[in-house]
């Protein structure tokens, strides 16, 4: 396969509709891009690129503002040229804010610095893509979120932890990378999508990768660090709270001990003296077998605080995760509940951390299932930045063999509303920092990328980075309209081509759910690779994982009065909508509560019955996405189509799998017939 070929979505493929490749060919005549700085260069690069592609042309660049009719740069630059009414449009928005318009015949694309200008020009970009008509615009935007992060699971040794598409772009055989291109293809796609910082190491770091910090590799790290702010993207790195000992022998790594302390500050003083704008740490302790404060008897407000007075001078940040949960439970003790855990361990902090931490908090309570309630964590701590954390890597859901489009899940996290202060207190106001008075705040994610030719194992799970990073920058945007914008720049414009895809997309969650895990309940995964079914794989260990199903019924009692508690961590009205069974969700009933087989949900079917009618149902779906793909042949190029072709000829042996496994368990378990007789082995 010739790995130039995927590109994408920055196809820039011929335009070949000749009315829209004449408009665009008369609007770019006579280009100037005003600026120096380096993301000013790639602003250029990324337009030259595209108009070489789509327009099959060189762009001819002038000098002179006033001779051209295309016109690029920061206000700074551009101001005397703009009206006062557009002068006004960007002094209401933020630094990363920026304007597309036409006026007096001429198009400008401003922004308030120089981000702004690149965001800018990758909306027209995207905007030629699509084939809009360009003639008239009046586009006025800026992000929602002023965090917009993307977590490399990578290791040194050139693995991905939980990656689904080959090998790291940057590490090899315990080697940072020589060749940079795709670190640079990268950056260019994340920037695309408004993606403004990134850690580029695993949050669990290894003996190697502790000494990312030091001098044996801040020089290369600071060559990646510069291609990436180039892009507008920081560059943070993950760290090992045990660093002082592991690296420089200290007794201890206790964070209030002031050597530990001091040994902080001059590793960030040297760390910043190679990477100026370095952003800062991520840390991941005391969670699943790493260090942490709590070895010293210490919390995490005092471990992330030290690092914290160590980053303050150079404006860095710590993102402190808050996957912290006992990883040693005994199936028996039924008081543990994971689910409490971040809550728990965090809520009673609130206030005591520094005002460059931010705490990033996965999405729902135990960890990127297909369907759990939203983390009661969000939003809890008032006085405290959050990020919510995504994980685009398909750990649970599908592996990128399987396709699941997972922008409607992501939209369900941020329209949930916490009423934490009152209605309206939804998860996006509350990470964009419309809520609480947080300094920073915004999204974080694990990303889906290595390096397979496509970047991402399936060629369609591409779209769940793309629709990622357009997702967070503008919440507003729906699944679908995300979904089109993304197959009209990676597979063209053709209308069939658009709609069936989409169509694909949009029920690939819903899909993937109907044939796996039910209602809720999570888990029943093959342990370690996560990947296909096996129902009491985790009944009995040790990660507080568990379904109890029994011969009466199934699910976890997570309610106040005869449960773990859990729905108490949660506001009005939703305490209530998930304590009391009659009020709780369908697809969250297990998750909450326990209750017999024969149980009728909302729907009307009894568990069982439902259990049985939505694997049927997943599979048969399935063999429909393959009929809706094989139709598609004729439309695309070969490699693309076979790719996603063997992918679902995967997908439908998984999702027998699953059907048959579940069904099979099920009706063995609770004794209780399908009621349409289908077969069950
Ligand atoms: C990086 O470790 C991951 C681990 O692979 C994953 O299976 C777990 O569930 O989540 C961890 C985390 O989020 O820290």
């Amino acid at each position: 396969m010739d790995s130039s070929k995927y590109k994408m979505w920055l196809q820039y493929e011929i335009c070949t509709v000749e009315q829209v490749n004449v408009q665009y060919q008369s609007l770019l005549r006579n280009v100037v891009i005003k600026g120096n700085d380096p993301i000013i260069f790639s602003a250029k690069d990324e337009l030259q690129r595209a108009v070489k592609g789509m327009l099959d042309h060189e762009l001819s660049w002038t000098e002179n503002v006033q001779e051209a009719n295309f016109v690029i740069g920061n206000i700074n630059e551009v101001a005397d040229f703009l009206k006062e009414e557009q002068r006004q449009l960007l002094t209401d928005l933020t630094e990363e804010g920026y304007i597309v318009q036409t006026s007096n015949q001429k198009t400008y694309i401003v922004g308030n610095t120089d981000k702004g200008v690149l965001y800018g020009v990758h909306h027209f970009i995207r905007l030629m893509q699509i084939n809009s008509d360009l003639s008239q615009l009046q586009i006025v935007e800026q992000p929602k979120n002023q965090f917009r992060m993307i977590n490399q699971w990578d290791n040194l040794d050139g693995t991905v932890e939980r990656g689904y598409s080959g090998q790291s772009i940057f590490y090899q055989n315990g080697k940072i990378v020589k060749d940079k291109k795709r670190i640079r293809d990268y950056a260019r796609y994340l920037s695309s999508v408004g993606i403004n910082a990134i850690s580029i190491n695993n949050v669990n770091v290894w003996e190697e990768e502790t000494y990312f910090i030091t001098n044996k590799y801040l020089a290369e790290i600071k060559a990646i660090a510069d291609i990436f702010s180039a892009y507008a993207i920081r560059l943070y790195l993950s760290i090992n709270f045990a660093s002082p000992m592991a690296i420089d022998g200290l007794s201890t790594a206790d964070p209030l001990n002031k050597e530990v302390k001091q040994w902080w500050k001059e590793k960030v003083a040297e760390i910043y003296e190679y990477i100026p704008d370095f952003g800062g740490f991520v840390v991941k302790a005391d969670s699943e077998h790493r260090p942490g404060p709590f070895t010293y008897n210490r919390d995490h407000a005092d471990g992330a605080n030290m690092l914290a007075e160590a980053l303050e001078p150079y404006d860095g940040k710590v993102v402190w995760r808050c996957f912290v949960y006992n990883c040693l439970q005994d199936w028996r003790d039924r008081a543990t509940d994971r689910a409490r855990a971040a809550y728990d361990h965090f809520k009673p902090l609130d206030g005591r951390f520094h005002e460059n931490v931010l705490l990033q908090i996965k999405n729902g309570p135990m960890d990127f299932q297909v369907r759990e309630p939203v983390s009661p964590l969000l939003g809890a701590m008032p006085q405290t930045n959050q990020l919510v954390e995504f994980q685009v890597a398909q750990e649970y859901t599908g592996q990128q063999i399987d396709l699941c489009y997972l922008i409607p899940q992501w939209k369900q996290v941020l329209d949930f509303d916490t009423h934490i202060k009152g209605t309206g207190s939804t998860i996006s106001e509350i990470v964009a920092g419309n809520i609480h008075a947080y300094k920073y705040s915004g999204i974080a994610a694990v990303s889906n990328i290595g390096d397979d030719e496509n970047w991402t194992g399936h060629t369609l799970a591409q779209a769940n980075l793309y629709g990622y990073g357009r997702l967070i920058w503008d919440p507003s945007l729906s699944s679908q309209e995300i979904a089109e914008e993304w197959i009209s720049q990676t597979f063209g414009n053709q209308k069939e081509v658009v709609e069936k895809i989409g169509s694909m997309l949009l029920s690939s969650w819903t899909i993937y759910e109907n044939y796996t895990a039910p209602l809720g309940v999570g888990w029943m995964v093959t342990p370690g690779i996560h990947y296909g079914p096996n129902i009491d794989g985790y009944e009995y260990s040790r990660w507080g994982t568990y379904h109890f199903a029994d011969r009466e019924g199934i699910g976890v009692d997570r309610t106040i009065e005869t449960g773990t508690g859990y729905t108490d961590q949660y506001e009005e009205p939703n305490r209530s909508i998930y304590n009391i069974l009659s009020e709780c969700p369908d697809e969250l009933l297990l998750f909450f509560h326990h209750v017999p087989y024969k149980y009728t949900l909302k729907n009307g079917e009894t568990v069982i019955q439902h259990i049985y009618n939505t694997h049927f149902k997943g599979y048969e779906q399935v063999e429909d996405l393959m009929d809706s793909w094989n139709s598609l042949e004729s439309l695309m190029d070969n490699d693309r189509f076979k790719n996603v072709q063997d992918r679902f000829r995967r997908q439908k042996i998984n999702a027998k799998e699953w059907r048959d496994q579940i069904n099979s368990y099920f009706y063995r378990k609770s004794g209780i017939a399908d009621q349409y007789n289908r077969t069950i082995y």
